[in-house]
């Protein structure tokens, strides 16, 4: 929020990409428990996903839905800002919700550039190594042209999902990673100890200025001692970017 706050200052708006997960949630259900969140003016900042889950709009497991709940709709936004994937009961096949997005993403593009400039992008990460809906030994960690793809087969459920590139995810100013719990130890490590992306999507993110990871202790049982140059912070009290 201190960032944000900087950000809406130096831009008169900021660009915020959200990540789906349990943790994306509690990051924005903190923030709106937060006495501080009534001093922003969040009409000033655009929420984007990394990714989204192909169901029907207002379905519980949509990002969208779960982001709306902990935060967004808490906000009195009149709904210009929020720009949320297609859901899959818009008449549109999933192929199709890609483009939409892809073009609704051009169509923000900040001066001389294809894509808005993304101040702050959140991401999950699963056990296995995946961010957004970015999964390992799929096809779609490695597309370097669409800057949105749609997902099928995807592991975690439900299968049919969209996602941001790892291009566009990296074109973000700062990556904030959010992962806590020892299932997760072993995606950190291997991302932090340089595993393929194939292998660990994860290990592919790094932020044009900044990637930091929020953690907790247990998801650190795994990151290779000799770590100099990668900071983990502990708590966001920790960090300054
Ligand atoms: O649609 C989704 O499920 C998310 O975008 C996904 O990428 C999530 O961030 C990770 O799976 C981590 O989820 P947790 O934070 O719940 O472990």
């Amino acid at each position: 929020m201190t960032k944000m706050v900087d950000l809406l200052d130096e831009f008169g708006e900021a660009t915020v990409v959200l990540t789906g997960g349990t943790m994306g949630s509690a990051v924005l259900s903190e923030i709106n428990n937060s006495p501080a969140r009534d001093t922003l003016d969040w009409s000033r900042v655009h929420f984007w996903w990394g990714d989204e889950r192909w169901l029907p709009r207002g379905d519980a497991e949509r990002n969208e839905t779960q982001a709306r709940e902990a935060l967004l709709d808490h906000l009195g936004l009149d709904g210009s800002t929020i720009h949320a994937f297609p859901a899959s009961d818009e008449g549109i096949d999933l192929d199709a919700a890609a483009e939409v997005y892809a073009l609704e993403l051009a169509a923000h593009a900040h001066e001389g550039a294809t894509l808005p400039r993304f101040d702050i992008t959140f991401l999950g990460v699963g056990p296995d190594g995946h961010v957004a809906s970015l999964f390992p030994e799929q096809p779609g960690i490695r597309e370097t042209e669409a800057t949105v793809i749609a997902v099928r087969n995807a592991p975690k459920p439900p299968p049919e999902r969209l996602s941001l590139t790892l291009p566009v995810i990296n074109s973000s100013t700062r990556i904030w990673m959010v992962l806590a719990g020892a299932d997760k130890a072993s995606a950190l490590g291997l991302s932090l100890a340089g595993a393929s992306i194939n292998e660990v999507p994860a290990a592919g993110v790094e932020g044009r200025r900044s990637t930091l990871y929020y953690v907790d202790r247990e998801a650190t049982a795994e990151v290779p001692e000799n770590l100099t140059a990668t900071e983990i912070f502990w708590t966001a009290a920790d960090a300054t970017d």
